[in-house]
């Protein structure tokens, strides 16, 4: 379990969360929405280390890693997909997977959940398209075999159909229970289709939160104003 308690935190002096509380039990996934500006990201350096709080904790299977740095938490079992699909784009999709992979076992592991690398395994990062950029994103961090996967808005600017497979990939990963997954979005129907439980964020506050499911859609695109 994940725990984000109480957490105040900015840049400087400025304030960018307020108070944020969120939960990501063991096996399940939860969903951050938020606009532009909305604080996600924040939030998200917060649960990896990347930016101190200001007040509040943060807990993984309830031990207090506050101050603990981002390498020490991904020993810890946390998985960090940042925004912007990023790879090493002179590298082949192969040699990007090689840099994490321990054996050639777990990189066809990958491929069950993301087929289309298969084919594009020569093909060097810098030249797929952002929604292949994206699963090869995914794939290297999910070979780092975390217990809580990460993702910072994972269909930014990428085409439906590869939205579609990772919506089935979130689904699949927390089917199996073994691991959690703390997503950040503003594509509403695609963060509640993927996720058991939801917060909205506005402005470094939460604002709204409950169960997922398709049906929630329009009560929190409102709580939104979208
Ligand atoms: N390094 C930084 N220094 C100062 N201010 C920052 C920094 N990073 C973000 N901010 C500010 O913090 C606020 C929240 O930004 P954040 O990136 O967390 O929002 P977000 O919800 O992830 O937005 P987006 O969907 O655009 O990525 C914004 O006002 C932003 O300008």
């Amino acid at each position: 379990m994940l725990e984000i308690s109480g957490v105040t935190a900015g840049y400087g002096r400025t304030r960018v969360l307020h108070d944020v509380t969120v939960r990501i039990p063991d096996g399940e996934a939860v969903s951050i929405m938020g606009h532009n500006g909305a604080g996600k990201t924040t939030l998200l350096r917060v649960a990896t280390g990347l930016l101190p709080v200001m007040s509040g904790k943060v807990l993984i299977d309830g031990e207090d890693v506050t101050k603990m740095p981002p390498s020490k938490r991904v020993k810890r079992g946390l998985g960090y997909v940042p925004q912007g699909q990023q790879c090493f784009p002179q590298m082949t999709t192969l040699e990007n997977l090689q840099l994490v992979a321990k054996r050639q076992s777990e990189i066809d592991e990958v491929f069950d959940l993301f087929p289309v690398l298969k084919e594009l395994l020569a093909r060097r990062a810098g030249l797929l398209s952002g929604g292949q950029r994206q699963q090869l994103a995914i794939a290297r961090t999910l070979l780092t075999r975390p217990k809580i996967l990460v993702l910072d808005e994972p269909t930014e600017g990428i085409q439906p159909n590869i939205v579609a497979d990772i919506e089935r990939v979130i689904i699949d990963l927390t089917r199996r229970g073994d691991m959690s997954v703390l997503l950040v979005e503003q594509h509403v129907g695609f963060a509640l289709r993927s996720t058991n439980d939801y917060y909205v964020l506005q402005s470094g506050r939460i604002t709204m939160t409950g169960q997922g499911g398709a049906e929630a859609i329009d009560s929190v695109r409102e709580a939104m104003a979208i």
